[in-house]
């Protein structure tokens, strides 16, 4: 099954006053590539302008054959995971992924039984009437991943998705985002800072810096000795700082 759509920014130009940003990235279908740089180099910037957040002053954004351009985030064909907070407090977690299927919870058997099979699939059945803070943080960032199943719409962006888990949970959580990759075809974007998770989920690595794209390719090459000096030095300032 493929889900996915290619994703394409040609001479996107975005500011927040005098800090200005400049993309032009394409992706393939079903491709999965994490984005990776220092902190305020743009990433959440570039998903936010994915996802229609925000709104390129100049340039354009094509998914699939669509200018999405300036399309509000609603009509993109989009999920988008965030570090925390993805989840509503006050519902429980079978409400919560089901949101991802109807705005309104008005849910058909068919939407019922999708939201018990991604609950299944991504290890949460079971737990479908615990309230978010009766998950664990790993459990929540499931519970997103479950919501985004659910919608199944062909793009997924990924804001430091495990950034708030301990290191086991992260790979587990890498290794899920992988193997979900592989089912169902979406195209994957995912911002990390850890060159571990880069390694784990994506062979194509994308570095952001300075409000542009440094260094586009395979995450092992990037991350590797023989990989820029931008990137080499932004890894070997993370592991001084840790
Ligand atoms: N809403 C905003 N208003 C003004 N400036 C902003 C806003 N959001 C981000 N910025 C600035 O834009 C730049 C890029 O921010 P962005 O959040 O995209 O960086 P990032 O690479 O995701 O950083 P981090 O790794 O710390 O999350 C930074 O200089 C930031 O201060």
């Amino acid at each position: 099954m493929s889900l996915g759509l290619p994703v394409v920014l040609e001479g996107v130009r975005f500011a927040y006053g005098e800090t200005r940003m400049s993309f032009d990235l394409a992706i393939a279908a079903a491709e999965i590539v994490a984005i990776m740089g220092p902190s305020g180099s743009g990433k959440s910037t570039l998903l936010n302008l994915v996802a229609g957040f925000e709104t390129p002053a100049v340039g354009r954004i094509l998914i699939g054959d669509r200018d999405v351009s300036t399309d509000p985030p609603s009509q993109r064909p989009v999920s988008m995971i965030f570090q925390e907070n993805n989840l509503f407090a006050h519902l429980d977690l079978f409400a919560n992924v089901a949101l991802g299927r109807s705005p309104t919870l008005r849910l058909s058997s068919d939407d019922r039984s999708a939201v018990g099979e991604a609950l299944a699939r991504v290890g949460l059945a079971g737990k479908e009437a615990r309230r978010p803070r009766e998950l664990s943080g790993g459990e929540r960032q499931r519970a997103a991943l479950a919501r985004a199943l659910v919608r199944r719409r062909p793009v997924l962006l990924m804001d430091e998705p495990f950034a708030s888990l301990g290191p086991g949970l992260r790979a587990d959580m890498a290794a899920l985002v992988a193997e979900l990759h592989r089912e169902t075809g979406m195209t994957i974007l995912v911002v990390t800072h850890s060159p571990g998770d880069a390694l784990a989920l994506a062979p194509r690595m994308v570095f952001v810096e300075a409000g542009r794209i440094a260094a586009d390719g395979l995450a092992a090459d990037l991350l590797g000795d023989a990989g820029p000096e931008t990137v080499r030095a932004y890894v070997g300032e993370r592991r001084r700082s840790r």
